[in-house]
């Protein structure tokens, strides 16, 4: 950001407070988006089968005549913000316009039944146990603890609440946003089926409802794979010769395997938990001797490389991960340490998925 640009002194004024406002309102944003979902406007036009009227639209979502307005005024934003466009068309009744709504990809993905629909990350993210929390903050910066935000705040920790219940809608939305995002990687596994040659077994930790394992599992049918989670998760899931589901506990100790993949695992937990958790990765593979392997994806933050877009955006997951569960996103530098603390003697990193990072981490 620079405020250091000629101009008036005035000029630098307006554009600073242009920038300080952008941001108070920033919520207002995540705010349209959670009413898209929750209107259904990307499976209306998806179920139309081509762009629609505003009218069109207010129709099949059933909105009250007295909303058509509120509608044009959320597509408007909606649309500015990349989520839908807008063609202007003569409609030939005496020359007037007529705008229609199409999809863009951004809502592509929050077509319901589709493999790839994030919207119940919308949903989980701006949930209210998730945004009440922000009300606790001055608290939990001025406490002597080292809990996270959500903890501070609600007295139980973000897994605790999840898993309170096992049929709760908060496990249930949480799991499906994370197999939702588990199917994005499914484009990277045919650019990466190299991470995979050569093993026989592999251990997904924290693999949850195994929406990536069996992703591997399709790719690779001859790789025994196991998902590893808590046991409330696992529970009940059945696989078959070449895919088994165990549930157990990563800081205790992890199935044996040629290899072990921690998926959006360690990014949840602080050093020292993290640690832990490489160290059993590491007694889980030592049946493989120098090449087994640890395969990591997660976050890598490069302030100096990474587009502003998205180093603003592994920043805010850095800030996500700390308030909800005391986690962390790391740099290059952070990677390096704690790989090396755990005992490991290399790794590579290379970029996936647009935002995220693959590393192999080997004994
Ligand atoms: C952020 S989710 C990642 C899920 C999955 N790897 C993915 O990318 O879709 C973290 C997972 O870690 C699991 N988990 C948390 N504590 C655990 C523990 N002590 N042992 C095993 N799994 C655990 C959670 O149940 C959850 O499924």
């Amino acid at each position: 950001m620079d405020f250091s640009s000629n101009g008036s002194e005035e000029n630098q004024l307006y554009h600073a407070q242009i920038h300080l406002y952008k941001h108070i309102y920033g919520f207002i944003n995540s705010m349209a988006l959670k009413s898209a979902v929750e209107l259904g406007i990307a499976d209306a036009i998806q179920n139309h089968g081509k762009p629609m009227t505003l009218t069109e639209l207010a129709s099949s979502l059933k909105l009250h005549p007295s909303k058509v307005s509120v509608l044009y005024r959320l597509l408007r934003l909606l649309t500015h913000n990349g989520f839908f466009a807008k063609t202007t068309l003569m409609s030939g009744k005496e020359g007037e316009e007529e705008t229609i709504y199409s999809l863009t990809p951004p809502s592509m993905l929050l077509i319901s039944g589709k493999s790839t629909c994030l919207s119940p990350f919308v949903t989980g993210t701006v949930h209210p146990c998730r945004l009440n929390i922000w009300y606790s903050s001055t608290k939990w910066l001025t406490e002597e603890k080292e809990l996270s935000l959500f903890e501070s705040a609600r007295g139980e920790t973000f897994w605790d609440y999840l898993n309170k219940d096992t049929e709760s809608d908060e496990l249930s939305m949480f799991q499906e946003a994370m197999a939702a995002d588990s199917q994005i990687f499914n484009l990277a596994l045919k650019e990466c089926n190299h991470v995979f040659e050569g093993l026989k077994s592999i251990v997904d930790v924290g693999g949850g409802r195994g929406g990536f394992t069996k992703l591997i599992h399709e790719a690779f049918p001859d790789l025994k794979c196991t998902v590893f989670d808590q046991p409330q998760v696992v529970a009940n899931l059945s696989g078959d010769e070449n895919l088994k589901f165990v549930g157990g506990d990563m800081f205790e100790s992890i199935p044996s395997a040629d290899a072990v993949l921690l998926k959006w695992i360690l990014h949840d937990w602080n050093d020292d938990l993290s640690l832990k958790i490489l160290k059993n990765c590491k007694t889980a593979i030592s049946g493989k001797g120098k090449t087994g392997k640890v395969i990591i994806i997660d976050i890598s933050i490069d302030e100096t490389s990474d587009n502003h877009e998205t180093n603003e955006l592994k920043l805010d997951f850095d800030f996500m991960m700390m308030t909800l569960l005391n986690g962390k996103e790391r740099e290059k530098k952070e990677w390096e340490k704690l790989i090396f603390d755990a005992g490991f003697s290399s790794y590579k990193i290379t970029p996936i998925c647009g935002f995220k990072s693959l590393i192999e981490v080997y004994p």
